[in-house]
């Protein structure tokens, strides 16, 4: 009998998670790799990657994570950035999909490889030597659960790995003699997204006709152009089964826009209005780029910011490498100055991020004019 006979998710899912209070007692049992639960009725059998406690999903609630159909007519633009129309082809996915794939982006596919290994790498690792770079209460780097998270009853299929700038400290606790590597291909891929975000936000910005020297004109304190990121590794290990369980909730992202790397396993999807969750595939050679809310803020609402999500593989390690990128927290953002009628009310970049981290996706009405 193959593994996946042995598995009964009728009456019970499993669910990946780090956080939970019953962390403390399953602790001590976390070089197990398998589990198996008996039942009057079956046995489930239980692959622990790291630590999974079993947990009860309420498939009415969930009916909305079964896959949306594909309607191959209308799938997310990709975008050639070496074509001469560029400008408008950008502007005009930011428009409709607020997202797009970029080809010809100028990351070496030895890079993104390289990335992607390394990170599979660190997922590998056992959970003991993983939970050694655990993040911090209140703080920002590090292995841990999604921070979006604490906002959701159910767990997710899903673990992370946070890196702002150097992640040399993290990286001495999980391979101590052998982290230089490591943190040299997050160093140089940071320093390659960085600068692909900035191209891309430059195109944008002439999309909506507005300049560096335009908009420091008007509001002094902005300070998009010197904007930095954060690299989150995601992975999404083998779910047994995918129609009740998450990897990563509905969530928009917060700062300006995200530039993704997924493996060629899918699971991301996007939420359409009056079409559904629509599946994004991964393309070949390609990056995701999406809309955050600070440039739906500055777009003064013309870009929609992507409601978008994880679903599950059953057979298939899902990993990706998101990087976010937004301006320095005091910086102001706003509606841009050309744009008329302000929807939305200019605030700091931190005191965006703090509504956002209470109030999640209710956050932008909170700014509303
Ligand atoms: O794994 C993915 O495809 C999406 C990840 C994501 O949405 C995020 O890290 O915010
Ligand atoms: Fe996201």
């Amino acid at each position: 009998m193959g593994l996946a006979e042995n598995y009964n998710m009728i009456k019970v899912s499993i669910s990946w998670q780090l956080f939970h209070k019953p962390i403390k007692t399953i602790l001590s049992i976390s070089n197990i790799l398998f589990l198996l639960i008996s039942t009057p009725f079956t046995n489930y059998l239980i692959h622990i990657h790291g630590l999974i406690i079993v947990n009860y999903l309420d498939s009415e609630k969930y009916a909305y994570l079964k896959h949306a159909p594909i309607n191959e007519e209308s799938s997310v633009p990709i975008i050639d950035l070496s074509a001469p129309n560029v400008v408008a082809l950008v502007g005009n996915a930011c428009q409709v999909w607020g997202m797009f794939h970029v080809i010809n982006h100028g990351v070496s596919s030895s890079l993104v490889d390289d990335v992607d290994s390394r990170a599979r790498q660190l997922f590998s690792l056992s959970t003991q030597q993983k939970l050694k770079t655990l993040r911090a209460p209140g703080g920002a780097t590090g292995y841990g659960a999604a921070r979006i998270s604490p906002f959701f009853s159910k767990l997710m299929w899903h673990e992370g790995f946070t890196i702002i700038g150097s992640a040399v400290e993290h990286a001495k606790e999980l391979w101590p003699h052998d982290y230089e590597e490591f943190c040299n291909v997050m160093d140089i891929y940071q320093k390659k997204m960085k600068s692909l975000a900035y191209q891309i936000l430059l195109l944008i910005l002439k999309f909506l006709d507005t300049t560096q020297e335009k908009e420091e004109k008007m509001i002094s304190t902005t300070s998009i152009y010197g904007s930095e990121g954060a690299l989150q590794l995601n992975s999404y290990p083998c779910c047994p089964d995918p129609n009740r369980a998450i990897g990563l909730a509905p969530h928009t992202d917060s700062l300006l826009l995200t530039i993704l790397h997924q493996s060629e396993t899918n699971g991301l999807q996007i939420h359409r209005n009056g079409v559904g969750w629509l599946p994004v595939p991964p393309v070949s050679g390609a990056l995701v780029v999406n809309i955050g809310d600070l440039l739906h803020i500055m777009s003064n609402g013309r870009f929609p910011t992507v409601y978008h999500r994880v679903v599950p593989n059953q057979n298939k390690h899902r990993i990706s490498i998101a990087y976010f990128y937004g301006p320095p927290a005091d910086s102001i953002v706003g509606p841009l100055s050309k744009l008329p009628f302000p929807r939305y009310r200019s605030l700091t970049v931190k005191e965006y991020i703090s509504l956002k981290s209470k109030h999640l996706e209710r956050a932008l009405s909170l700014i509303k004019i």
